[in-house]
């Protein structure tokens, strides 16, 4: 997978090459290329953004650069790609997206900031290209490139090679619908507080069914939303004891 990211602050996206992911791409099981907007300015200010039409507070990204930017990028490199555009008016990023966008030859990452960028640049990509607007949660960033940061590393985790241990699917948390529940390791006993009896008994069944319980307890208490959503043959009976 090659992923492209445009962005006024290239730096923000350093983190991509460090550790885990830092190898994956050193390993070429990933190709990560970030370009700065601003190389496709051409005013003496390197401007990449006026005033929002309609009046209103901030600034909005001009759609000129961001389309010379996005035609470069896409030009550089055959294959067919997705533009995901992260903003806090996106569709909600889950899981499930990172899943999908895992098989795909490319993706191509726009970091707005101020108040966004010229609708335009994305209706005029999605006649060429999937696009998707995205939000990876409730609340508002100064820019993109945070979000891009999650994303990318959601996405790059599902990639054959990139995790030593491959997680698979079903194994991953939120697969089966319900948060994580509790993790212990040693020591038995730390600072007065022991780990629960059933996880050393060694009855498998037992050990099953208490993190399934444990499961549905954080779910129903921290996410109700996704207990109500789960399909009704998910819950056994004894799930039901909740
Ligand atoms: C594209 O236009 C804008 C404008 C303002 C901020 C941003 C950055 O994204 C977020 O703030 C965000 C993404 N998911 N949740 C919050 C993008």
């Amino acid at each position: 997978m090659r992923i492209d990211v445009v962005t006024i602050f290239p730096g923000y996206l350093a983190p991509l090459r460090e550790a885990l992911l830092g190898r994956a791409i050193e390993a070429g099981l990933v190709e990560v290329a970030v370009h700065d907007l601003r190389d496709w300015t051409h005013d003496v200010h390197q401007a990449v953004d006026d005033a929002p039409y309609g009046g209103g507070p901030g600034m909005v990204m001009k759609p000129q650069v961001w389309g010379e930017a996005l035609d470069a990028v896409l030009a550089a490199d055959e294959r067919p790609a997705r533009l995901v555009v992260p903003t806090p008016a996106g569709r909600p990023f889950r899981q499930s997206t990172a899943q999908a966008w895992a098989g795909e030859q490319r993706l191509v990452f726009a970091c707005g900031r101020y108040e966004g960028i010229d609708q335009r640049v994305v209706d005029e990509a999605a006649a060429r290209m999937p696009v998707d607007e995205v939000s990876i949660g409730d609340y508002v960033l100064v820019g993109g490139e945070v979000a891009v940061l999650v994303m990318v590393e959601a996405v790059a985790r599902l990639l054959p090679g990139v995790l030593g241990n491959p997680v698979s699917a079903e194994q991953d948390s939120f697969s089966d619908g319900l948060l994580e529940g509790p993790a212990y390791t040693r020591p038995l006993t730390w600072r007065g507080l022991s780990v629960p009896e059933v996880l050393r008994s060694g009855h498998h069944g037992a050990i099953a069914r208490w993190r399934r319980d444990r499961a549905l307890e954080r779910t129903a208490d921290r996410r109700p939303d996704l207990l109500a959503a789960l399909p009704a043959d998910a819950l056994d009976a004894a799930d039901r004891a909740f």
